[in-house]
């Protein structure tokens, strides 16, 4: 098993600073860095942030010279920034370095397999938590949690290693047996959730049940089923509706990232939703009408920000 002494972290927003206190309480300040390019260092850096009313002098490194190669990175940007974090990181990553992400969808992961090797990898999700982040003030209630897991093998060691770590942090974190089935219960929420609220500009109330938007959402979802069947990942209609029950007990007033990201006028993580969806399905010989509608609407929305 690895001891994990050393952790880099890539994104100091959200989630990034959620899961970094429980890191950093465990760690202190020298052995825990965000990973950043130079102009955001010396903005964070000028600028420290205030988690949950504390306030964390973390440590923000641009180069490896400034640190060290770590035994842990955690990568937590948006998507649209994956290929700049991936080359920030990159020098920080050793042959044993264990990297996870708490990005949505599914393909982050390939995405670090691919650069950096699939031993390192292991598959996680970020979940269950509301936060607010906003300027350097980051409110976490709840904090939620990781979800990690082998999906084979060669992932088990380091399973062990993350959960002696986290254990070790008090960082709140459950272990899947079936953590690419879990990813993709979330991917086929967020197709149905984020893009529905997301392209008719509307709170999670709207698609309670009884709602205008309720079906729409599950006919979404169940595309993102078909897809997943077809793959050999066993969605039931059992999971689809488990997976869709939590939202009854969101805020209605409330709004999933995406629709955020919209009213901000950012680039939202299309590219993990409908954008992964819809091409997929078509290779697979499958109809995705909704998520087609979606791909290209959001598409739309962002050509005219
Ligand atoms: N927020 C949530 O509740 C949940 C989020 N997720 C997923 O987790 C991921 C992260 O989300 P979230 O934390 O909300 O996103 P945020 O936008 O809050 O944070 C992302 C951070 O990444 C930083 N960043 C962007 N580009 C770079 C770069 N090149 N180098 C270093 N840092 C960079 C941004 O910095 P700056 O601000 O300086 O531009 C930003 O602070 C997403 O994929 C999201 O879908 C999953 C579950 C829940
Ligand atoms: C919080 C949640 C689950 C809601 O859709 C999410 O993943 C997001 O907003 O991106």
């Amino acid at each position: 098993m690895k001891n994990i002494k050393t952790v880099g972290i890539v994104g100091r927003g959200a989630i990034g600073v959620n899961f970094a206190t429980f890191i950093y309480d465990y760690l202190g300040k020298d052995k825990l860095v965000f990973i950043a390019d130079e102009q955001r260092k010396e903005r964070y850096q000028a600028n420290p942030v205030i988690y949950n009313g504390k306030s964390y002098d973390f440590k923000y490194v641009s180069s490896v010279s400034e640190f060290q190669q770590v035994d842990l990175l955690i990568l937590a940007t948006k998507y649209t920034a994956i290929k700049a974090a991936m080359e920030e990181m990159k020098p920080f990553i050793k042959s044993n370095t264990i990297i996870i992400s708490t990005l949505n969808g599914v393909i982050s992961e390939d995405d670090l397999r691919q650069a950096f090797g699939r031993e390192k990898v292991v598959r996680c999700i970020a979940r269950a938590m509301a936060i607010v982040y906003q300027g350097n003030t980051v409110t976490a209630d709840p904090v939620g949690e990781l979800v990690i897991g082998a999906e084979q093998p060669i992932d088990e060691e380091n399973v062990a290693s993350l959960r002696a770590f986290f254990t070790a942090c008090h960082l709140p974190f459950v272990e899947s047996d079936h953590i690419l089935l879990e990813s993709w219960h979330k991917l086929m929420f967020n197709c149905g959730v984020n893009q529905t609220c997301a392209v008719f500009n509307i709170p999670y109330g709207q698609l309670k049940p009884g709602m205008p938007y309720r079906e729409k959402t599950i006919a979404t979802m169940k595309e993102v089923q078909a897809v997943a069947n077809k793959l050999g990942i066993p969605i039931t209609d059992q999971d689809v509706e488990n997976t869709i029950a939590p939202l009854t007990n969101f805020n209605s007033e409330s709004m999933p990232s995406m629709r955020q990201d919209v009213l901000a006028k950012r680039k939202t993580e299309l590219q993990l939703f409908a954008g992964y969806i819809v091409p997929l399905a078509k290779k697979l010989g499958i109809s995705v009408p909704n998520n087609e509608e979606y791909l290209a609407k959001i598409q739309e929305i962002e050509a005219n920000y």
